[in-house]
């Protein structure tokens, strides 16, 4: 799909990866300030978080502190694996994963005993994607607090 043709996120988008022996069911939600307020509907049927840093955007990188403390500090995500995608790495001038992770520091403990990985990555090129999904397929399988739905696995 041509890149020119994606708008932002206003209601749900859904679609469905097979990884493996595993069939991945995406809920791309809106990340718009004022979209924010809806996420947390999503919460309890979920078995995994991917959540997609603008690496370029350092004017709302703070916002986006926030609204991630939120996500961790939601215990309907209780023991929900989360993938933290530091997206659009093929920008020469982006911020690295160290910036990302000092800017998010205060997160850390809330992260609490889930599995929680940042991964660089760049949805135009695809490098990273790959290893982020793998690893999330890989959390989501093996979770005991919400295993995932049997037929969803073959
Ligand atoms: N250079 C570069 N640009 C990207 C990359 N990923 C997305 N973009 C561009 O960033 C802009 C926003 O992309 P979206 O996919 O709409 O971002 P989003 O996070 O879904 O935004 P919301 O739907 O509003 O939450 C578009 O112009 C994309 O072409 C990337 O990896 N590298
Ligand atoms: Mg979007």
């Amino acid at each position: 799909m041509s890149l020119s043709k994606i708008t932002t996120t206003v209601g749900l988008n859904i679609g469905t990866v097979d990884v493996g022996k595993a069939r991945l069911m995406f809920w791309d939600l809106g990340g718009q300030e004022e979209l924010q307020s809806l996420w947390d509907k999503y919460y309890a049927e979920c078995h995994g978080v991917i959540y997609v840093i603008d690496s370029t955007d350092e004017e709302r990188l703070s916002e986006s502190k926030e609204a991630f403390e939120k996500v961790v500090s939601s215990e309907a995500l209780d023991g929900v694996p989360i993938l933290v995608l530091a997206n659009k790495q093929d920008v020469e001038t982006c911020l690295s994963i160290p910036d990302i992770k000092t800017a998010f520091s205060d997160c850390t403990c809330k992260i609490g005993r889930r599995d929680c990985l940042t991964q660089a990555c760049s949805a135009l090129t695809g490098k990273g994607v790959r290893e982020g999904i793998e690893w999330m397929v890989k959390c989501v399988v093996r979770n005991v607090h919400r295993p995932p739905r049997q037929r969803d696995i073959t």
